[in-house]
């Protein structure tokens, strides 16, 4: 399948720049040294809708890196594949070092238990209070009594705001707020060496939205670890991301640390940092 000419002419103008696919060029000596993940050159269709186009981009280690593009632009689409949820058509994706499309289901089972998951809603079982919601990965993964789950869960509601009371409520009592709150509590309880995030912000009040990019700050600064972040909210890109790559049409139009992208000099980096309809990058 082909791309189709306007996105072959913007991408191409796209790469003109210097920081395009650069990032991945970064030697490192020892596998997961500097990049927590590396794809490169991922490509994934669905049918004749081609998602993944070339996709190359480096998540550092220890840092928090946003991911920031466009709706259906491949973000979702793209975190699938960290965990070998799907697979590329062609290309790689490397997690410390260890090539994910090459797993066997032992090594994917094994590898997904570096990554703890924050996905959109909080996804919580709605049958579960927030407490057993908290421990399910501990009674499912660990060998440790309820004393010991008690304490990890209770540590963990603790440091997201959560242990007032609110561990005996049920999911569809809590606001959406909360709801995040609590499936951030219960992304970090197998302390995860990889933490992800999709679209954090989403169904978030932009004060809301602030308190839990402070949430995410403040837990990555307690616990260390590599923090991926998908979202389309430049505030949220601005306040947390230490590393940003920007997303679009199956493709990293530029990664770099904050201050580069937010003075970069390239036209697509700077349209989508100012969130300025007017520009090259187009929603078609
Ligand atoms: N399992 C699937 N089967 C077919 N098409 C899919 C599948 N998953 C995603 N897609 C398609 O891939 C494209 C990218 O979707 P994705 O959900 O990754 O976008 P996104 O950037 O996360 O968008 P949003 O910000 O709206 O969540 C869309 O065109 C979507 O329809």
């Amino acid at each position: 399948m082909s791309v189709d000419p306007n996105t072959a002419a913007l991408l191409d103008r796209a790469s003109g720049y210097d920081y395009h696919e650069g990032a991945i060029a970064v030697p490192q000596e020892n596998p997961g040294d500097f990049w927590s993940i590396e794809c490169i050159d991922l490509y994934k269709s669905f049918g004749s809708n081609r998602v993944m186009n070339g996709l190359n981009v480096g998540i550092p280690e220890g840092m928090i890196t946003v991911v920031l593009g466009p709706s259906g632009t491949g973000k979702s689409v793209l975190l699938s594949h960290l965990i070998g949820l799907m697979f590329p058509d062609a290309g790689d994706i490397l997690v410390h070092g260890q090539s994910v499309p090459n797993m066997t289901m032992p090594e994917l089972l094994e590898m997904r238990k570096k990554f703890g998951i924050l996905f959109q809603d909080g996804a919580l079982f709605g049958s579960m209070n927030v407490y057993d919601n908290v421990a399910f990965p501990l009674r499912q993964h660990t060998d440790y009594d309820e004393r010991q789950i008690k304490d990890i869960v209770m540590g963990r509601l603790n440091e997201v705001g959560l242990a007032n009371g609110a561990e005996t409520r049920m999911p569809s009592e809590l606001s959406g707020g909360m709801r995040k709150r609590a499936g951030f509590a219960r992304a970090l309880v197998l302390d995860p060496q990889i933490v992800m995030f999709d679209e954090p912000d989403s169904g978030l009040d932009p004060v809301r939205t602030a308190l839990l990019c402070q949430l995410i700050e403040k837990v990555h600064a307690e616990n260390g670890g590599t923090y991926i972040v998908i979202t389309h909210d430049i505030a949220s890109a601005r306040r947390i991301g230490e590393y940003i790559a920007v997303l679009w049409k199956g493709r990293i139009v530029q990664s770099g640390d904050r201050d580069d992208m937010f003075e970069s000099p390239n036209p697509f980096v700077r349209q989508f940092l100012a969130g300025n309809p007017g520009g090259p990058l187009g929603m078609e």
